[in-house]
Protein backbone atom coordinates (compact mmCIF):
# COMPACT_ATOMS: atom_id res chain seq x y z
CA UNK A 1 0.00 0.00 0.00
CA UNK A 2 0.87 3.55 -0.83
CA UNK A 3 0.70 6.55 1.95
CA UNK A 4 -0.22 9.32 -0.53
CA UNK A 5 -1.20 12.81 -0.32
CA UNK A 6 -4.62 13.94 -1.89
CA UNK A 7 -4.68 17.91 -1.63
CA UNK A 8 -3.21 17.92 2.05
CA UNK A 9 -5.26 14.19 3.02
CA UNK A 10 -3.00 11.22 3.10
CA UNK A 11 -4.66 8.37 1.73
CA UNK A 12 -3.29 4.56 2.05
CA UNK A 13 -4.31 3.28 -0.98
CA UNK A 14 -3.32 0.51 -3.99
CA UNK A 15 -1.64 1.37 -7.20
CA UNK A 16 -0.63 -0.50 -9.96
CA UNK A 17 3.59 -0.17 -9.49
CA UNK A 18 3.20 -1.30 -5.62
CA UNK A 19 0.90 -4.46 -6.55
CA UNK A 20 1.59 -5.42 -9.96
CA UNK A 21 -0.57 -7.92 -11.95
CA UNK A 22 1.92 -11.05 -11.12
CA UNK A 23 1.39 -10.38 -7.66
CA UNK A 24 -2.64 -10.32 -7.83
CA UNK A 25 -2.32 -13.81 -10.64
CA UNK A 26 -0.04 -15.35 -7.80
CA UNK A 27 -2.67 -14.57 -4.79
CA UNK A 28 -5.43 -16.04 -7.47
CA UNK A 29 -3.67 -18.70 -9.06
CA UNK A 30 -5.96 -21.69 -7.10
CA UNK A 31 -8.86 -19.51 -7.72
CA UNK A 32 -11.64 -19.78 -9.90
CA UNK A 33 -13.88 -16.58 -10.52
CA UNK A 34 -17.21 -17.16 -11.40
CA UNK A 35 -19.30 -13.45 -13.04
CA UNK A 36 -22.72 -14.03 -12.51
CA UNK A 37 -24.33 -11.69 -14.57
CA UNK A 38 -23.41 -10.27 -18.23
CA UNK A 39 -25.29 -6.87 -18.11
CA UNK A 40 -22.31 -3.59 -18.09
CA UNK A 41 -20.09 -4.40 -15.80
CA UNK A 42 -20.23 -8.36 -16.45
CA UNK A 43 -18.46 -8.23 -19.60
CA UNK A 44 -16.27 -5.30 -18.73
CA UNK A 45 -14.45 -7.20 -15.55
CA UNK A 46 -14.74 -10.84 -17.33
CA UNK A 47 -13.06 -10.09 -20.06
CA UNK A 48 -10.62 -7.98 -18.80
CA UNK A 49 -9.84 -10.66 -15.78
CA UNK A 50 -9.40 -13.35 -18.79
CA UNK A 51 -7.12 -11.21 -20.77
CA UNK A 52 -5.10 -11.03 -17.65
CA UNK A 53 -4.67 -14.04 -17.09
CA UNK A 54 -6.92 -15.36 -13.96
CA UNK A 55 -9.11 -18.38 -14.29
CA UNK A 56 -12.53 -16.67 -15.02
CA UNK A 57 -15.94 -18.33 -15.88
CA UNK A 58 -18.99 -16.34 -16.44
CA UNK A 59 -22.44 -17.64 -14.87
CA UNK A 60 -25.47 -15.81 -16.78
CA UNK A 61 -29.08 -17.05 -17.31
CA UNK A 62 -30.23 -18.76 -20.59
CA UNK A 63 -31.94 -18.08 -22.61
CA UNK A 64 -31.26 -14.53 -22.59
CA UNK A 65 -29.49 -11.75 -24.24
CA UNK A 66 -26.68 -11.75 -22.05
CA UNK A 67 -26.03 -15.55 -22.67
CA UNK A 68 -25.62 -15.03 -26.33
CA UNK A 69 -24.25 -11.75 -26.00
CA UNK A 70 -21.25 -13.75 -23.97
CA UNK A 71 -20.85 -16.45 -26.75
CA UNK A 72 -20.36 -13.39 -28.95
CA UNK A 73 -17.70 -11.93 -26.92
CA UNK A 74 -15.70 -15.50 -27.08
CA UNK A 75 -17.47 -17.51 -24.02
CA UNK A 76 -17.82 -21.04 -24.93
CA UNK A 77 -20.73 -22.90 -23.15
CA UNK A 78 -19.73 -25.67 -20.98
CA UNK A 79 -16.47 -24.46 -21.06
CA UNK A 80 -16.41 -20.95 -19.38
CA UNK A 81 -20.02 -20.07 -19.72
CA UNK A 82 -22.67 -21.93 -18.01
CA UNK A 83 -26.07 -21.34 -16.12
CA UNK A 84 -26.11 -19.45 -12.74
CA UNK A 85 -26.08 -22.66 -10.86
CA UNK A 86 -23.54 -24.36 -12.19
CA UNK A 87 -20.92 -21.41 -12.27
CA UNK A 88 -21.43 -20.68 -8.91
CA UNK A 89 -20.61 -24.17 -7.51
CA UNK A 90 -17.64 -24.47 -9.65
CA UNK A 91 -16.49 -20.57 -8.09
CA UNK A 92 -14.48 -20.13 -5.42
CA UNK A 93 -14.87 -16.09 -5.80
CA UNK A 94 -18.55 -15.56 -6.74
CA UNK A 95 -18.54 -11.60 -8.31
CA UNK A 96 -22.33 -11.11 -7.92
CA UNK A 97 -23.07 -8.83 -11.05
CA UNK A 98 -26.34 -9.05 -11.55
CA UNK A 99 -28.82 -5.84 -11.60
CA UNK A 100 -28.93 -4.46 -7.89
CA UNK A 101 -32.72 -5.50 -8.11
CA UNK A 102 -31.68 -8.51 -9.56
CA UNK A 103 -29.19 -9.93 -7.30
CA UNK A 104 -32.69 -9.72 -4.66
CA UNK A 105 -34.43 -12.51 -6.72
CA UNK A 106 -31.20 -14.86 -7.25
CA UNK A 107 -29.85 -14.55 -3.59
CA UNK A 108 -31.76 -17.65 -2.33
CA UNK A 109 -30.15 -19.41 -5.33
CA UNK A 110 -26.37 -18.08 -5.26
CA UNK A 111 -26.53 -18.27 -1.25
CA UNK A 112 -26.72 -21.97 -1.41
CA UNK A 113 -23.76 -21.97 -3.08
CA UNK A 114 -21.60 -19.91 -0.53
CA UNK A 115 -19.91 -22.93 1.33
CA UNK A 116 -16.60 -22.27 3.54
CA UNK A 117 -13.92 -20.03 2.54
CA UNK A 118 -15.45 -18.60 -1.09
CA UNK A 119 -15.25 -15.34 -1.57
CA UNK A 120 -18.68 -13.22 -2.65
CA UNK A 121 -17.45 -10.30 -4.75
CA UNK A 122 -19.92 -7.20 -4.99
CA UNK A 123 -19.35 -3.63 -7.34
CA UNK A 124 -21.86 -1.94 -4.80
CA UNK A 125 -22.43 -1.49 -1.45
CA UNK A 126 -26.66 -1.64 -2.24
CA UNK A 127 -27.20 -5.30 -1.63
CA UNK A 128 -25.38 -5.56 2.18
CA UNK A 129 -25.91 -2.20 3.73
CA UNK A 130 -29.68 -1.87 2.41
CA UNK A 131 -30.28 -5.53 3.55
CA UNK A 132 -33.54 -4.63 4.97
CA UNK A 133 -34.90 -4.31 2.22
CA UNK A 134 -32.47 -6.83 -0.35
CA UNK A 135 -32.75 -9.73 2.27
CA UNK A 136 -28.99 -10.23 1.37
CA UNK A 137 -27.61 -11.02 4.72
CA UNK A 138 -24.20 -13.58 3.45
CA UNK A 139 -23.17 -16.73 5.86
CA UNK A 140 -20.60 -16.04 8.33
CA UNK A 141 -17.64 -18.37 6.63
CA UNK A 142 -17.24 -16.81 3.69
CA UNK A 143 -15.24 -13.37 2.91
CA UNK A 144 -17.62 -10.52 1.46
CA UNK A 145 -15.15 -7.82 -0.59
CA UNK A 146 -16.48 -5.43 -3.31
CA UNK A 147 -14.35 -3.06 -5.63
CA UNK A 148 -16.65 -0.91 -7.39
CA UNK A 149 -15.12 0.64 -10.97
CA UNK A 150 -15.87 4.54 -10.86
CA UNK A 151 -17.48 4.69 -14.51
CA UNK A 152 -19.39 2.24 -16.53
CA UNK A 153 -18.42 -1.18 -17.62
CA UNK A 154 -18.39 -0.22 -21.15
CA UNK A 155 -15.04 2.64 -20.44
CA UNK A 156 -13.66 -0.25 -17.74
CA UNK A 157 -12.98 -2.45 -21.30
CA UNK A 158 -12.44 0.47 -23.29
CA UNK A 159 -9.85 1.54 -21.21
CA UNK A 160 -8.30 -1.64 -20.51
CA UNK A 161 -7.72 -2.62 -24.37
CA UNK A 162 -6.76 0.93 -24.81
CA UNK A 163 -3.66 0.54 -21.91
CA UNK A 164 -5.28 2.47 -19.10
CA UNK A 165 -7.94 2.01 -16.23
CA UNK A 166 -11.11 3.38 -14.53
CA UNK A 167 -9.98 3.81 -10.65
CA UNK A 168 -11.96 2.02 -8.24
CA UNK A 169 -13.12 1.64 -4.63
CA UNK A 170 -12.74 -1.38 -2.30
CA UNK A 171 -13.98 -2.43 0.21
CA UNK A 172 -13.93 -5.10 2.77
CA UNK A 173 -17.37 -6.49 5.07
CA UNK A 174 -16.29 -9.54 6.41
CA UNK A 175 -13.23 -11.39 6.32
CA UNK A 176 -12.99 -15.10 7.43
CA UNK A 177 -10.11 -16.70 5.91
CA UNK A 178 -7.68 -14.28 6.46
CA UNK A 179 -7.15 -13.40 2.89
CA UNK A 180 -9.67 -11.02 1.85
CA UNK A 181 -7.51 -8.18 1.66
CA UNK A 182 -5.38 -9.95 -0.46
CA UNK A 183 -7.75 -11.47 -2.41
CA UNK A 184 -9.84 -8.33 -3.44
CA UNK A 185 -6.99 -5.92 -4.07
CA UNK A 186 -5.57 -8.76 -6.39
CA UNK A 187 -9.50 -8.92 -8.50
CA UNK A 188 -9.33 -4.94 -8.18
CA UNK A 189 -5.90 -5.06 -10.21
CA UNK A 190 -7.10 -7.82 -11.93
CA UNK A 191 -10.25 -6.27 -13.50
CA UNK A 192 -8.63 -3.81 -14.53
CA UNK A 193 -8.34 -0.79 -12.62
CA UNK A 194 -6.21 2.72 -11.97
CA UNK A 195 -5.59 2.99 -7.97
CA UNK A 196 -7.68 1.30 -5.95
CA UNK A 197 -9.06 3.21 -2.77
CA UNK A 198 -10.75 1.86 0.65
CA UNK A 199 -14.24 2.28 1.43
CA UNK A 200 -16.90 0.48 3.60
CA UNK A 201 -20.04 -0.76 1.64
CA UNK A 202 -22.21 2.04 3.37
CA UNK A 203 -19.64 4.87 2.25
CA UNK A 204 -19.61 3.20 -1.16
CA UNK A 205 -23.33 3.25 -1.86
CA UNK A 206 -24.01 6.40 -0.20
CA UNK A 207 -21.49 8.24 -2.22
CA UNK A 208 -22.40 5.83 -5.59
CA UNK A 209 -26.14 7.12 -5.51
CA UNK A 210 -25.46 10.24 -4.48
CA UNK A 211 -22.86 11.06 -7.33
CA UNK A 212 -24.92 9.08 -10.35
CA UNK A 213 -28.09 11.04 -8.87
CA UNK A 214 -26.07 14.69 -8.95
CA UNK A 215 -23.33 15.45 -10.49
CA UNK A 216 -22.24 12.39 -13.21
CA UNK A 217 -25.76 11.71 -14.34
CA UNK A 218 -28.89 13.47 -12.78
CA UNK A 219 -27.55 17.13 -12.04
CA UNK A 220 -25.81 16.68 -15.30
CA UNK A 221 -28.91 15.92 -17.64
CA UNK A 222 -31.17 18.89 -15.94
CA UNK A 223 -28.45 21.75 -16.16
CA UNK A 224 -27.90 20.83 -19.49
CA UNK A 225 -31.57 21.04 -20.16
CA UNK A 226 -32.50 23.76 -18.33
CA UNK A 227 -29.68 26.28 -20.54
CA UNK A 228 -30.66 24.45 -23.38
CA UNK A 229 -34.45 25.30 -22.76
CA UNK A 230 -33.65 29.08 -21.79
CA UNK A 231 -31.77 29.72 -25.16
CA UNK A 232 -34.59 28.33 -27.04
CA UNK A 233 -37.53 30.37 -25.42
CA UNK A 234 -35.09 33.31 -26.12
CA UNK A 235 -34.73 32.80 -29.41
CA UNK A 236 -31.35 31.14 -30.53
CA UNK A 237 -31.75 28.31 -32.67
CA UNK A 238 -31.38 24.69 -31.83
CA UNK A 239 -27.62 24.80 -33.27
CA UNK A 240 -26.65 27.52 -31.11
CA UNK A 241 -28.71 26.20 -28.20
CA UNK A 242 -26.84 22.70 -28.59
CA UNK A 243 -23.33 23.83 -29.49
CA UNK A 244 -23.22 26.51 -26.37
CA UNK A 245 -24.81 23.85 -23.97
CA UNK A 246 -23.28 20.14 -24.83
CA UNK A 247 -21.20 20.25 -27.91
CA UNK A 248 -18.45 23.04 -26.38
CA UNK A 249 -18.62 21.17 -22.78
CA UNK A 250 -18.36 17.61 -24.37
CA UNK A 251 -16.09 18.71 -27.20
CA UNK A 252 -13.43 21.53 -26.02
CA UNK A 253 -14.07 22.48 -22.15
CA UNK A 254 -14.60 18.99 -19.91
CA UNK A 255 -11.84 17.83 -21.87
CA UNK A 256 -9.38 20.06 -20.77
CA UNK A 257 -10.60 20.15 -17.33
CA UNK A 258 -10.09 16.17 -17.25
CA UNK A 259 -6.67 16.68 -18.29
CA UNK A 260 -5.39 19.47 -15.76
CA UNK A 261 -8.32 20.66 -13.31
CA UNK A 262 -10.58 22.91 -13.35
CA UNK A 263 -7.99 26.24 -13.34
CA UNK A 264 -6.39 24.91 -16.27
CA UNK A 265 -9.86 24.69 -18.59
CA UNK A 266 -11.03 29.03 -17.05
CA UNK A 267 -6.74 29.48 -17.84
CA UNK A 268 -7.79 27.95 -21.53
CA UNK A 269 -11.22 30.15 -22.18
CA UNK A 270 -10.84 34.34 -22.51
CA UNK A 271 -10.35 36.12 -19.57
CA UNK A 272 -14.56 37.36 -20.13
CA UNK A 273 -15.19 33.83 -19.74
CA UNK A 274 -13.04 33.60 -16.51
CA UNK A 275 -14.42 36.85 -14.77
CA UNK A 276 -18.24 35.97 -15.50
CA UNK A 277 -17.70 31.76 -14.48
CA UNK A 278 -15.54 32.92 -11.66
CA UNK A 279 -18.43 35.12 -10.24
CA UNK A 280 -21.60 32.79 -11.32
CA UNK A 281 -20.19 29.56 -9.41
CA UNK A 282 -20.96 30.79 -6.28
CA UNK A 283 -24.28 31.29 -7.45
CA UNK A 284 -24.65 27.92 -9.08
CA UNK A 285 -23.46 26.39 -6.03
CA UNK A 286 -25.70 27.95 -3.81
CA UNK A 287 -28.40 27.01 -5.47
CA UNK A 288 -27.93 23.56 -5.41
CA UNK A 289 -26.63 22.92 -2.24
CA UNK A 290 -30.14 22.37 -0.57
CA UNK A 291 -30.75 19.95 -3.47
CA UNK A 292 -27.60 17.58 -2.55
CA UNK A 293 -29.00 18.32 1.01
CA UNK A 294 -32.36 16.21 -0.20
CA UNK A 295 -30.93 13.78 -1.98
CA UNK A 296 -27.98 12.59 0.22
CA UNK A 297 -30.68 12.47 3.28
CA UNK A 298 -32.75 10.08 0.70
CA UNK A 299 -29.86 8.09 -0.01
CA UNK A 300 -29.03 7.80 3.75
CA UNK A 301 -32.39 7.05 4.54
CA UNK A 302 -33.18 4.01 2.24
CA UNK A 303 -35.99 5.78 0.05
CA UNK A 304 -33.39 5.86 -3.30
CA UNK A 305 -33.18 2.26 -2.42
CA UNK A 306 -36.31 1.47 -2.14
CA UNK A 307 -37.58 3.39 -5.29
CA UNK A 308 -35.16 1.66 -7.05
CA UNK A 309 -35.98 -1.72 -5.96
CA UNK A 310 -39.86 -1.38 -6.34
CA UNK A 311 -39.45 0.06 -9.85
CA UNK A 312 -36.55 -2.31 -11.23
CA UNK A 313 -38.13 -5.10 -10.10
CA UNK A 314 -40.94 -5.36 -12.25
CA UNK A 315 -41.16 -7.87 -15.14
CA UNK A 316 -41.40 -4.67 -17.53
CA UNK A 317 -39.36 -2.29 -16.15
CA UNK A 318 -36.04 -2.57 -18.95
CA UNK A 319 -39.10 -1.36 -21.54
CA UNK A 320 -40.27 1.45 -18.93
CA UNK A 321 -36.60 2.33 -18.94
CA UNK A 322 -36.24 2.41 -22.56
CA UNK A 323 -39.32 4.38 -22.73
CA UNK A 324 -38.20 7.05 -20.64
CA UNK A 325 -34.43 6.96 -22.09
CA UNK A 326 -36.72 7.41 -25.92
CA UNK A 327 -38.16 10.40 -24.41
CA UNK A 328 -34.84 12.25 -23.81
CA UNK A 329 -33.21 10.50 -27.47
CA UNK A 330 -36.53 11.98 -29.36
CA UNK A 331 -36.32 15.32 -27.70
CA UNK A 332 -35.79 18.69 -30.10
CA UNK A 333 -32.06 18.84 -27.84
CA UNK A 334 -31.14 15.36 -28.52
CA UNK A 335 -32.11 14.86 -31.93
CA UNK A 336 -30.35 18.35 -32.49
CA UNK A 337 -27.05 16.96 -30.98
CA UNK A 338 -27.44 13.82 -32.96
CA UNK A 339 -27.59 16.25 -36.19
CA UNK A 340 -24.61 18.35 -34.75
CA UNK A 341 -22.52 15.10 -34.28
CA UNK A 342 -22.45 13.67 -37.78
CA UNK A 343 -21.38 17.29 -38.33
CA UNK A 344 -17.99 16.59 -36.37
CA UNK A 345 -15.33 17.38 -38.36
CA UNK A 346 -13.68 13.36 -38.01
CA UNK A 347 -17.19 12.04 -39.50
CA UNK A 348 -16.13 13.91 -42.90
CA UNK A 349 -13.57 11.17 -44.32
CA UNK A 350 -16.46 8.06 -43.36
CA UNK A 351 -19.35 10.06 -45.41
CA UNK A 352 -17.45 8.97 -48.63
N1 LIG B 1 -23.32 -0.33 -15.01
C1 LIG B 1 -22.11 -0.04 -14.54
O1 LIG B 1 -21.19 0.26 -15.28
C2 LIG B 1 -21.84 -0.10 -13.06
C3 LIG B 1 -22.52 -0.99 -12.26
N2 LIG B 1 -22.10 -1.19 -10.97
C4 LIG B 1 -22.75 -2.21 -10.16
O2 LIG B 1 -22.44 -3.49 -10.75
C5 LIG B 1 -23.53 -4.39 -10.58
C6 LIG B 1 -24.01 -4.88 -11.93
O3 LIG B 1 -24.55 -3.76 -12.62
P1 LIG B 1 -24.84 -3.75 -14.19
O4 LIG B 1 -23.71 -4.41 -14.90
O5 LIG B 1 -25.18 -2.35 -14.53
O6 LIG B 1 -26.12 -4.68 -14.23
P2 LIG B 1 -27.25 -4.79 -15.37
O7 LIG B 1 -28.42 -3.94 -15.01
O8 LIG B 1 -26.61 -4.58 -16.69
O9 LIG B 1 -27.70 -6.30 -15.18
C7 LIG B 1 -26.77 -7.37 -15.23
C8 LIG B 1 -27.41 -8.65 -15.65
O10 LIG B 1 -28.36 -9.06 -14.67
C9 LIG B 1 -29.39 -9.76 -15.34
N3 LIG B 1 -30.52 -9.91 -14.42
C10 LIG B 1 -31.33 -8.93 -13.95
N4 LIG B 1 -32.24 -9.48 -13.10
C11 LIG B 1 -31.96 -10.81 -13.02
C12 LIG B 1 -32.50 -11.91 -12.28
N5 LIG B 1 -33.55 -11.75 -11.48
N6 LIG B 1 -31.96 -13.16 -12.43
C13 LIG B 1 -30.91 -13.33 -13.26
N7 LIG B 1 -30.35 -12.33 -13.98
C14 LIG B 1 -30.87 -11.09 -13.85
C15 LIG B 1 -29.60 -8.90 -16.56
O11 LIG B 1 -30.28 -9.60 -17.54
C16 LIG B 1 -28.17 -8.58 -16.96
O12 LIG B 1 -27.64 -9.55 -17.82
C17 LIG B 1 -24.58 -3.60 -9.79
O13 LIG B 1 -24.34 -3.85 -8.43
C18 LIG B 1 -24.26 -2.15 -10.14
O14 LIG B 1 -24.70 -1.21 -9.19
C19 LIG B 1 -21.03 -0.53 -10.45
C20 LIG B 1 -20.33 0.37 -11.20
C21 LIG B 1 -20.76 0.73 -12.52
C1 LIG C 1 -21.15 3.89 -13.83
C2 LIG C 1 -21.36 3.96 -12.37
O1 LIG C 1 -20.45 3.80 -11.59
C3 LIG C 1 -22.71 4.29 -11.89
C4 LIG C 1 -23.12 5.56 -12.57
O2 LIG C 1 -22.66 4.51 -10.51
C5 LIG C 1 -23.70 3.18 -12.19
O3 LIG C 1 -23.82 2.78 -13.36
O4 LIG C 1 -24.38 2.72 -11.25
MG1 LIG D 1 -20.66 4.34 -9.68
MG1 LIG E 1 -24.00 3.29 -9.34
Amino acid sequence: MAQLNFGGVTEEVATREEFPLEKALEILKDETIAIIGYGVQGPGQSLNLKDNGFNVIVGQRQPSKSWDRAVADGWVPGVDLFPIEEACEKATIIQFLLSDAGQISAWPTIKKYLTEGKALYFSHGFGITFNDQTGIIPPDNVDVILVAPKGSGTSLRRKFLAGQGLNSSYAIYQDYTGKAKDRVLALGIGVGSGYLFETDFKKEVYSDLTGERGTLMGALAGILEAQYALLRRKGHSPSEAFNETVEELTESLILLVGENGMDWMYANCSTTAQRGALDWRHKFREAVEPVFEELYEKVASGEEAKRSIDTNSQPDYREKLEQELGEIHNSEMWQAGAQVRKLRPQHEGQKV
